[in-house]
């Protein structure tokens, strides 16, 4: 006895979680959407799952809004374990991450688009940032935050697909993609001071945001590859004689850019579920905690590790514990019947 599967079958092996700006794929086609509840709750919105067709057949993925699709998520308050536990749970095996970012670095201008290699962590502690905070405990690798064989094989494949776009506000002056660059991940929700910006930037960070830890260390611990794609939308406020960054200036960039990133979302698509499907590049995250989980299980409760195994089953391959009071909280609502476009 085990959890049910989110879906029966044709389950998506890519997920995309959207940020600011990207509130669903509505250039896909949407299937079905499911209402997961995972152990570590609801996430943050329902899950869409997505059609594109290709020339090789149909493919799928599954889309997560993070703050919500009306936005009533604050940063320090996204469900980003239960984004994660149920993007597991469903067969995802890569993550593509979307993120509003601002800039540190001049030639980062506004409008760019930048796939990171670093994180500064700068958050403070008030976010669940790890599943095991039971008596499991585990240590992931996180010296690469990001999954590197992932972010590498999507560089070329966006570069593409900034060139094909075909509504640039400025043909001759297409956005830039900058790649191995570090984001600095800070708590908000308001945004720095200059003289933090500063800082950050005597740091060696390049890009700012408030949402990718622990969205990226869960995605470790759940062994799923991630990559970041990041939407630079201002200069933060470390530019003198210029004004600090505000919502309006974020949101303008935000709502010409959402339609590129939907178009590099169906660009990357079909390569990176070849590459996914066929393994042929994404082999690092499968694995990587085998050796990092450090207490015999016979010292943890069998509702704790039953819940593991929601995300990890190949470590916990346990039945669900029965006694009295013991309740896990998932739900099957695999609905093959709902089709609708969003
Ligand atoms: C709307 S400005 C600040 C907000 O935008 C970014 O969100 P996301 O990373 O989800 O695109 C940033 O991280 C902040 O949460
Ligand atoms: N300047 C900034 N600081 C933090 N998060 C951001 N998201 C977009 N712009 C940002």
């Amino acid at each position: 006895m085990g959890y049910p599967p989110l879906m029966r079958e044709g389950a998506p092996l890519i997920g995309v979680i959207g940020g600011s700006g990207l509130y669903k794929l509505d250039n896909l086609h949407v299937i079905k959407t499911i209402s997961a509840s995972t152990p570590w709750g609801s996430p943050s919105s329902p899950i869409t799952i997505a059609k594109l067709d290709t020339a090789k057949g149909p493919i799928t993925v599954a889309f997560i809004s993070r703050h919500g699709p009306a936005h009533n998520i604050a940063p320090s308050n996204v469900p980003a374990r239960a984004n994660i536990a149920a993007l597991k749970h469903l067969g995802v095996k890569a993550i593509v991450a979307f993120s509003a970012v601002g800039s540190l670095r001049e030639e980062v201008r506004p409008g760019d688009i930048i796939v990171p290699d670093q994180i500064i962590d700068r958050t403070k502690g008030i976010r669940p940032s790890t599943f095991f905070d039971g008596a499991m405990v585990g240590h992931a690798m996180f010296g690469e935050p990001f999954d590197k064989q992932l972010s590498e094989f999507i560089v070329p494949h966006i570069e593409s697909a900034i060139n094909s776009f075909p509504d640039h506000i400025n043909p001759s002056d297409v956005p830039r993609l900058h790649k191995e660059r570090t984001l600095v991940v800070m708590e908000g929700p308001q945004f720095s001071t200059r003289a933090e910006s500063n800082m950050y930037r005597s740091f060696g960070g390049d890009i700012i945001n408030m949402s990718s830890i622990p969205e990226a260390k869960l995605a470790r611990e759940a062994e799923l590859s991630y990559a970041l794609v990041c939407t630079s939308t201002d200069y933060d406020a470390w530019r003198m004689g210029e004004a600090p960054v505000t919502v309006e200036e974020v949101m303008k960039t935000l709502t010409t850019n959402a339609s590129l990133s939907k178009h590099i979302t169906a660009s990357i698509l079909e390569a990176v579920h070849e590459a996914v499907a066929s393994q042929s590049v994404l082999t690092t995250a499968e694995g990587s905690m085998k050796y990092s989980l450090m207490t015999n299980h016979s010292h943890v409760s069998p509702s704790e590790l039953y819940k593991l195994k929601y995300i990890l089953p190949a470590y916990f391959p346990y039945d669900a514990p029965r006694w009295k009071g013991e309740h896990v909280n998932t739900e099957d609502h695999d609905d093959s019947t709902a089709s609708e476009k969003v």
